[in-house]
């Protein structure tokens, strides 16, 4: 991962819409040129009064005022200040007019006009939302590398920010090398298999929060799988290869790239994803995935993901692991780090987890039925039903 991470750093700086800056990261920190509230005001339906005039209000003492001003929310009029003895009708978020020091709830009052019964005492401020009582103008708003979700984005309109400066959606493109593959949806014949690594691979590239500017497939012809890749990097900040790295007599991305400068082609120690490559092509990071379908994704997730991350602007970290109970009995390889797919209970307690399907990297029937990975150390090859283990919690929701 550290190889793959040292090949990347964060995308330019643009500025955005505000209404379309969510899932992006800020690339610089964001202050309040405002008060807000921006000025003291009503936290509900009812009437603002001075609290010396309703101190003795009670339900059988009630006590009647004049009504001398009407304040709905989005009154823009200066009201004058309201005289001792009378009170303004005001509504939520309404501007407090001066003079008055408390708000009494509607419901404390017979909600009348011209003249109003109050039937309840209130503290002075009480129902008064403050000025600046909850950001301060040029107080830091969110500092740089915030992820901007919901409530970001509520505070910044909320303080006026129309665009915001973030990171740039990463480009990534993609590309599944292999003669054998064929569009999903295109008749197959002897030998051919439908391509599955580019769609989840841009599947999996957009939940970590790329944009996929290109999914393409490319024969096993070494010059031509070059040729496109310097295409593709053209447009990209990373490209993504499946297949073509293991150990056979037609590795067209290994050929491609092995005489390029920085490339280098490796075996980890894991199980899925065991062959794993990446070069510059053009300047571009290229990664170069292994071809089984699951370890193409197992491999996104564990050298990828954290990359798109890093180019989003955030820190490149894993997904968060757990601990759970096995529930059966199982087997690992000796000297690989597995990666079992696996089925969390997350409601379980203690949480337990189940694998699913066997070891086999072609099987995908059961990953699609996967929502978590179980991490087997390299040195443990038998595992029993009750075991305490690491599993990576790899749902995007559930
Ligand atoms: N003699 C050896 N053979 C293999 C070794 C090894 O060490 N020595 N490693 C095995 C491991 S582990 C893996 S993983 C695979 C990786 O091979 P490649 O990256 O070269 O991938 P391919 O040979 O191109 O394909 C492997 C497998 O996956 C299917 N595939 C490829 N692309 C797609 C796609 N886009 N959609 C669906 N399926 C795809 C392909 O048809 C093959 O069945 O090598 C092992 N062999
Ligand atoms: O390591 Mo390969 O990725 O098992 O099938």
């Amino acid at each position: 991962m550290a190889a793959v991470l040292a090949l990347v750093g964060p995308t330019p700086v643009v500025e955005v819409p505000l209404g379309g800056a969510d899932g992006l990261v800020l690339a610089r920190e964001a202050v309040s040129a405002v008060d807000l509230p921006p000025w003291d005001n009503s936290a509900m339906d009812g009437y603002a009064v001075h609290a010396a005039d309703v101190a003795a209000a009670a339900p059988d003492a009630p006590v009647v005022l004049p009504v001398v001003a009407d304040v709905p929310a989005g009154d823009v009029r200066r009201h004058p200040p309201v005289p001792a003895g009378s009170v303004a009708r005001i509504m939520t978020g309404a501007p407090l007019p001066p003079g008055a020091d408390a708000v009494v709830p509607v419901e404390h009052t017979d909600a009348g006009l011209p003249r109003v019964r109050v039937d309840r005492p209130a503290q002075p401020g009480a129902h008064i939302r403050r000025r600046a009582g909850d950001v301060r103008a040029g107080q830091v708003l969110l500092p740089a590398g915030t992820l901007l979700g919901a409530a970001q984005v509520a505070l910044l309109a909320a303080t006026g920010h129309a665009v915001v400066a973030v990171h740039r959606r990463p480009r990534i493109a993609v590309v599944a090398t292999g003669d054998e593959l064929v569009a999903p949806g295109q008749r197959l014949d002897h030998g051919q298999i439908h391509d599955s690594n580019g769609p989840a691979l841009a599947a999996a590239l957009r939940a970590a929060g790329a944009e996929v500017v290109a999914v393409e497939r490319s024969g096993d012809d070494a010059p031509a799988l070059l040729a496109l890749l310097e295409r593709c990097a053209a447009g990209a900040d990373l490209v993504v290869t499946s297949g073509g790295v293991s150990a056979g007599a037609f590795d067209p991305v290994k050929e491609a790239l092995a005489g390029l400068p920085g490339a280098q082609f490796v075996a980890v120690a894991m199980q899925p994803g065991k062959p794993q490559g990446l070069a510059r092509v053009a300047g571009v990071p290229v990664v170069t995935l292994p071809g089984n379908p699951v370890s193409v994704l197992v491999s996104c997730e564990l050298f990828v993901r954290p990359a798109v991350r890093r180019l989003r602007g955030l820190a490149a970290t894993a997904r968060p692991t757990t601990s759970a109970v096995l529930t059966t009995d199982m087997t690992s390889p000796a000297g690989r780090r597995q990666y079992a797919r696996a089925r969390l209970d997350r409601t379980a307690e203690p949480r337990t987890v189940a694998p699913v399907g066997g070891a086999g990297s072609h099987l995908l029937g059961a990953l699609a039925l996967a929502d978590a990975l179980l991490v087997v150390p390299e040195d443990v090859t038998t595992l029993s039903a009750g075991s305490v283990v690491t599993v990576l919690d790899v749902a995007d929701e559930r």
